[in-house]
């Protein structure tokens, strides 16, 4: 029997006397796509950055592999981000070098972990723009160059290039055109399943996490208010927000 890749307990985040999100607990098995769906404002983002590091919560637990997060030192938690963990921003921007070529993003990242022989970092990384429908030409374009849907595959193979074990992604398909959403869910969906990669996704599209996720969580107010396997949840929400999120897109 495996053990949870990733714990949460009674994660709890303040702003002040606002409620960023509280009282959040959930495992998360290797392997497994854990989606946290809600309205803008229900703590998801928050959530995902007190997960990753970039935000201290104010209590709780987080234990990755049975380590404790958040009891560990920055230079640690680093090394994970670097090595174990990955982050696909929303805004491709974000999570992006747009200084350096395409080929440069995500052969730093082999870099970063060590790899020094030029001629493989290049091959490797003519092979990840393969692998996310990028054009090999396209090797030494900077990210500027590329369409919305194409910096965000980049941001994709920068990050899965040194093959991590967690990946967290803040509604990584948003703010693009329904077409290209479509291509990318399905090049995710690809690589999720290839890779055996663990995830935890935010979004607020309920399609997104229908095609990816395993599990879900439904996020208001900063609490959790259910959470199950995805496909039960969707077709039997039992908690009365749920259901609202559910018929709204029904009605679309
Ligand atoms: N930096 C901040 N300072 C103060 N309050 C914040 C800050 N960030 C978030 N909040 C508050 O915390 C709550 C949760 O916000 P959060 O951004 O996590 O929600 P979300 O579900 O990710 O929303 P969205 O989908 O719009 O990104 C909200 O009430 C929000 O106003």
């Amino acid at each position: 029997m495996s053990a949870p890749i990733l714990s949460v307990r009674n994660l709890e985040r303040r702003y002040g006397a606002r409620i960023g999100c509280t009282g959040v607990g959930f495992d998360l098995w290797p392997g497994e796509v854990l989606g946290i769906v809600g309205e803008s404002g229900s703590g998801k983002s928050t959530l995902l950055s007190c997960l990753a590091g970039h935000q201290r919560p104010d209590a709780g637990t987080v234990t990755y592999d049975g380590r404790d997060v958040l009891a560990m030192a920055e230079t640690e938690r680093r090394r994970l981000a670097r090595t174990e963990w990955a982050y696909v921003h929303q805004h491709a921007r974000d999570g992006l070098r747009m200084g350096v070529s395409a080929g440069a993003n995500v052969g730093e990242r082999l870099m970063a972990v060590g790899q020094r022989h030029y001629g493989d970092i290049r091959a490797a990384a003519i092979d990840w723009l393969d692998r996310v429908e990028i054009a090999q030409d396209r090797v030494d374009d900077r990210p500027q160059a590329f369409s919305g849907g194409m910096q965000q595959r980049l941001q994709i193979a920068r990050n899965l290039v040194t093959g991590p074990r967690l990946v967290f992604m803040d509604e990584p398909t948003g703010g693009l055109d329904v077409s290209v959403q479509a291509r990318l869910l399905d090049l995710l969906r690809g690589l999720v399943r290839d890779m055996g990669l663990s995830v935890v996704i935010v979004t607020h599209d309920l399609a997104v996490v229908r095609l990816l996720a395993d599990r879900l969580m439904v996020m208001k107010s900063g609490r959790v208010v259910e959470q199950g396997l995805t496909d039960q949840v969707l077709d039997d929400p039992q908690h009365g927000y749920t259901q609202l999120l559910v018929s709204s897109v029904l009605q679309v």
